[in-house]
C-alpha cells in the first residue's frame, strides 16, 4: 500500500486544480464527508443522534472539519464548531467553509465560551494536518490541553483526528508536545508516512483511509513529480510476491541456500539462520562454519541442514558456487583473520548475497567498500540494525532514527544495495529509491537471535527465486507477522526459533499463498 509524505500530499493538492481540472473544494468535500462517514460507522451500534464537537484550525485541515460538521448536521446530529480564536482569518477554503457553517447557523465557539466540550460524544481534531510547522503553541495548544482534560474525565468520548493527529509530523512520525492519542484517525488518499513510524504510530488509534474522489496516483505519475515512492509492506503485497510452486517442483527447484557464519561460542547464530531458511521453504540448506566449530554445529542442528567448514577464501568460493543464495555473517566473530577473509569474499563474489551481523562489521565504513557493491549485476542485501548502520555510515543512531526512511533511501541509491534497516519499524530501501516500511512485528522480538532468523528467511526466499528487494520485503513481513502471531498469547519470552517455526503457517494462512 502506498504511503504519502506531506510534500506528495501537497503535490496532489496542486495537481488536482491545475492539471487535473478538479477544484480543491471538491477534494475537501470528499475528505470531510469521509470523516463524517467514519464517525457514523464507528458509533453505529449506538444508532442515535450524536453530540459532535468539531475543533477546526484555520488551514485546510480545519476546513475539512467544517465540511464534516455540515455533513453530520444534515444527517441529524447535534454539531458545534470550536475555533482557536475569534479573528476568523484563515486559508481561503477555511473562510469559505466557515461562511457556509455560519449561514447554516451551526454554532461557532472559542475557548472564551466556557466548557465547549460539555456532553460531547465525539470530539474531532481538525486543528492541524500536513501543514504543521515546528512546535504547537498558543490557543492550539490550549485547545488540545482542554480536549485532553475532557477525555480524561469522560473516557468514553470518541476522539477522531482529521488526516493526522494535530502535532504529528506527517513525514517523520515525531510528535510535538501536546499531541493527543486518538481513537480514530481518518486520513485521505493513503496513510501519511509519519503514521507508520514511531512515536506517531502510537498516537493514531485505528487508521481509516478515505478517498479524495479521484485516482490520486495519476497525479504522482506526472513528470514534474520528483518524489521517490514509499510503501507500506502488507499481507496483500507479500501475497503477490511469494514464489508460486508448480505441482512438479522438487528440492532442486526451490533453491539451495548457504549460510556462512559461526565462531567459538556463537554457533547458535548460523544454526538459527539455517533452520529459519528451511522453515521458509528452501529446497536445500547448507551451513558452513570454521573447522573448529563444525563438530559442535553437527550435534545441535536439525537433520535437514547440511554442514561443512571453511578456513580460506577458496573454501568460501567453493561452498558458494552453484548456490542460489548465500547469507554471511551470523555469529562469525570479529577476529582479524576472519574479518579479512569474509571482506575479500564479499567484495569479489557475484553470488546473490545477504550480508548481516559480523560480516557488516567486517566491511568497516561503507565509503571504503561501497563502490565494490555498486559494480555488481545483482545488488547485495544488507541487514543492519541501527547500531550496525551507524558504524557503516558514521551517522549517529539518533539522526538515523529521526529520519530512517530518507537515510535508508539515500544509502541504497548511493551504494546500489538493498538495505534492510532493522528496527521498529524495519524499512527496506532499494537501489531505485523505493522504500517500503514494514507493518508487522512487535516489541516481543527484542531477543538475541531474532536477526539471525530474519537473515535465514530472506536468504531462503532469495534462493527460491525472488528478486533481492522482493525477498527483503517478504522476509521482514513474514518474520514480523510470525512474531505477531506468537504475541497474541505471549508478549515476551517467545524465541527466534519459534518465530521461524511459525513462518510456514503465516505463508499459508495469513498471506494465503501456497
Ligand atoms: N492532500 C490533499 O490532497 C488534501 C488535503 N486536505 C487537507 O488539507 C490539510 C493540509 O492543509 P494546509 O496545508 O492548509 O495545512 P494545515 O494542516 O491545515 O495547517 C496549516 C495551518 O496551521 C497553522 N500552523 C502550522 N503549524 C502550527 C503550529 N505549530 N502551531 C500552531 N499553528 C500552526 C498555520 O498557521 P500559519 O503558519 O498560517 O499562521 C495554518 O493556519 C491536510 O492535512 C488535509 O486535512 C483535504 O482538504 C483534501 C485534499
Ligand atoms: N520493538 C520491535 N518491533 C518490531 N520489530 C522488532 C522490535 N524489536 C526487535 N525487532 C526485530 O527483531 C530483529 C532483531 O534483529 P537484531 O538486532 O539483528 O538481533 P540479533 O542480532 O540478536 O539477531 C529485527 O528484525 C528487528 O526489526
Ligand atoms: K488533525
Amino acid at each position: 500500500m502506498r504511503i504519502l509524505t506531506k510534500e506528495e500530499a501537497k503535490f496532489i493538492d496542486q495537481w488536482a486544480p491545475t492539471k487535473g481540472h478538479l477544484p480543491l473544494a471538491l477534494l475537501m468535500e470528499n475528505a470531510g464527508r469521509g470523516v463524517a462517514e467514519a464517525i457514523v460507522t464507528a458509533t453505529e451500534e449506538e444508532n442515535r443522534s450524536l453530540d459532535v464537537v468539531i475543533v477546526a484550525g484555520k488551514g485546510n485541515n480545519g476546513a475539512d472539519g467544517l465540511v464534516a460538521a455540515r455533513q453530520l448536521e444534515e444527517w441529524g446530529h447535534e454539531v458545534r464548531v470550536v475555533i482557536p480564536c475569534d479573528d476568523k482569518s484563515g486559508s481561503p477554503l477555511f473562510q469559505q467553509q466557515l461562511a457556509a457553517i455560519e449561514a447554516l447557523e451551526i454554532p461557532v465557539l472559542t475557548l472564551a465560551d466556557g466548557d465547549v466540550f460539555e456532553a460531547a460524544d465525539v470530539i474531532v481534531d481538525g486543528l492541524l494536518g500536513t501543514g504543521l510547522q515546528g512546535e504547537l503553541q498558543g490557543p492550539i495548544l490550549e485547545l488540545l490541553d482542554r480536549m485532553e482534560a475532557h477525555v480524561d474525565t469522560y473516557p468514553d468520548t470518541l476522539l477522531v483526528a482529521i488526516d493526522v493527529p494535530s502535532g504529528l509530523n506527517a513525514n517523520t512520525g515525531a510528535v510535538a508536545e501536546g499531541t493527543l492519542g486518538m481513537d480514530l484517525t481518518v486520513t485521505f488518499g493513503a496513510p501519511k508516512q509519519g503514521m507508520c513510524l514511531y512515536p506517531g504510530k502510537s498516537y493514531c488509534g485505528e487508521i481509516i483511509v478515505k478517498g479524495l474522489g479521484f485516482a490520486w496516483e495519476t497525479a504522482l505519475l506526472d513528470e514534474s513529480n520528483e518524489h521517490f515512492p514509499t510503501e507500506l509492506i502488507t499481507a496483500e503485497l507479500i501475497d503477490a510476491l511469494l514464489p508460486e510452486r508448480e505441482p512438479t517442483y522438487h528440492k532442486g527447484s526451490n533453491g539451495h541456500t548457504l549460510i556462512i557464519g559461526g565462531s567459538d561460542g556463537m554457533i547458535g547464530a548460523p544454526l538459527l539462520a539455517a533452520e529459519a531458511a528451511v522453515y521458509a521453504g528452501a529446497g536445500k540448506v547448507t551451513t558452513v562454519v570454521p573447522s573448529d566449530c563444525l563438530r559442535m554445529l553437527q550435534t545441535k542442528i536439525m537433520p535437514e541442514v547440511m554442514t561443512g567448514s571453511f578456513g580460506n577464501l577458496l573454501h568460501l568460493r567453493m561452498h558458494s558456487s552453484e548456490k542460489q543464495a548465500v547469507a554471511i555473517g551470523p555469529g562469525l566473530g570479529r577476529n582479524e583473520e576472519t574479518t579479512t577473509l569474509v571482506k575479500n569474499f564479499m567484495t569479489t563474489t557475484e553470488v546473490p548475497l545477504v550480508i548481516d551481523a559480523d560480516a557488516l562489521w567486517a566491511l568497516g565504513h561503507m565509503d571504503i567498500v561501497g563502490h565494490e557493491f555498486s559494480k555488481r549485476e545483482r545488488p547485495v542485501i544488507m541487514t543492519p540494525h541501527l547500531g550496525e548502520f551507524a558504524r557503516l555510515t558514521g551517522l549517529t543512531i539518533d539522526s538515523i532514527e529521526a529520519n530512517r526512511i530518507e537515510v535508508a533511501r539515500q544509502f541504497a541509491i548511493k551504494y546500489q544495495v538493498v538495505l534492510v534497516l532493522k528496527g521498529a519499524p524495519t524499512v527496506v530501501a532499494s537501489p531505485d529509491g523505493l522504500v517500503a516500511v514494514n507493518s508487522s512485528g512487535n516489541e516481543g522480538m527484542g531477543t538475541g537471535g531474532m536477526g539471525d532468523t530474519l537473515t535465514g528467511i530472506i536468504a531462503s526466499l532469495l534462493g527460491q527465486g525472488l528478486e533481492e528487494v522482493e525477498a527483503a520485503m517478504a522476509g521482514v513481513f513474514l518474520h514480523g507477522a510470525a512474531a505477531d502471531f506468537l504475541y497474541e498469547t505471549r508478549h515476551v519470552g517467545f524465541m527466534p526459533s519459534e518465530v521461524a517455526r511459525q513462518v510456514p503457517y503465516i505463508m499459508t494462512e495469513v498471506v494465503g499463498s501456497e
